[in-house]
């Protein structure tokens, strides 16, 4: 969820909710006149920071590294005895990109400090140089200061950079999503779905969510609190699957006994691709509460 960094009575709110994970925004959700504030506030968050007094991870959104500001908010948050879990690194359209954020992260973490790193592809270019971003996250992972952790698709921004309308049915992102969700996990990366910006509209973004879990995205981007709770359920099974799921699994260890590799599950056939999304479902419940 994201939180506007200069926002210290929004900030407070969101360290009460039941969150997976709170992003400090230096980013767009702050006014270009407020980047100091933003920068700041978040500094004295981190500095001020009691063990445990947030229930999920936190990170902190920087600003692209082109607008020249990504070295000052990384300096200012890194250099907190309190460093965040992760880094979200907007705008990323190539390598270079990251191997100045590998030498930025090297320069200023210390003794054994690592940090997570997701990525924001948002731009045309991002998208054509995929592939290659990924590879290299992966590979800098290995003996830089960072581990590369997921994928963001920043809708809005793509829609600004390819000239695209938003519709309800999010046919002009279609490519776009589906070719994020297959490189991150290509690259056992986290895929984190768009955001909702019609926030009064639950229907809606219930909607949204149950697509993007179905195309398999791992997450999903949240604005204000009350977004929070339907996507929490949205991506985790219901009960429904679970018990689906169970059942699957039974009766394939039955059948594998049996010496049948396929058979007929609930109408189905099922052999061992099912029984693995199947085990999907369950390895995802366990992260509910
Ligand atoms: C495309 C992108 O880059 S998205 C990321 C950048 N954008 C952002 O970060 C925006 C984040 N969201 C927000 O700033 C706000 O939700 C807004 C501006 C959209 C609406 O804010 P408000 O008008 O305050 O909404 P509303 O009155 O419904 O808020 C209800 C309560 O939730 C709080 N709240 C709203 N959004 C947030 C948030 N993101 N984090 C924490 N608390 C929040 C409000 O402060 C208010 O608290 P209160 O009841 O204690 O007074
Ligand atoms: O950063 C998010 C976006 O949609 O743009
Ligand atoms: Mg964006």
């Amino acid at each position: 969820m994201y939180v506007p960094g200069d926002d210290t009575k929004k900030i407070n709110k969101a360290v009460g909710l039941d969150v997976d994970f709170i992003a400090l925004d230096c980013e767009d959700g702050v006014a270009i006149n407020r980047k100091d504030d933003a920068r700041k506030t978040i500094r004295q968050f981190l500095d001020e920071l009691r063990p445990k007094s947030i229930k999920g991870d936190l990170g902190v959104r920087v600003n692209s590294i082109d607008t020249g500001l990504c070295g000052d908010d990384l300096t200012s948050c890194l250099s907190s005895k309190n460093i965040p879990d992760t880094i979200l690194l907007p705008k990323v359209e190539s390598t270079e990109e990251l191997n100045w954020f590998a030498d930025k992260t090297d320069s200023l973490l210390k003794n054994d400090q690592k940090i997570n790193l997701i990525v924001y592809i948002e731009t045309a270019l991002a998208f054509v140089n995929l592939t290659h971003i990924c590879q290299h996250a992966v590979e800098l992972s290995n003996n830089k200061r960072f581990i590369a952790a997921g994928l963001v698709f920043g809708s809005d921004d793509f829609c600004a950079s390819i000239g695209a309308s938003r519709t309800e049915d999010c046919s002009e992102v279609s490519y776009a999503r589906q070719k994020l969700v297959l490189t991150a996990k290509a690259f056992n990366l986290q895929a984190i779905d768009m955001v909702y910006i019609k926030y009064k509209d639950l229907e809606g973004l219930r909607r949204q969510c149950e697509q993007g879990k179905r195309m398999g995205f791992t997450g999903k981007q949240v604005i204000h609190p009350s977004q929070v709770p339907v996507v929490q359920e949205a991506f985790l099974p219901n009960k429904e699957q679970m018990e689906w799921a169970e059942g699957l699994l039974k009766a394939f260890e039955e059948h594998q006994k049996s010496g049948k590799g396929a058979f007929t599950y609930r109408g189905s056939m099922i052999d061992m691709p099912t029984m693995k999304q199947a085990q999907n479902v369950l390895e995802l419940s366990k992260l509910a509460k």
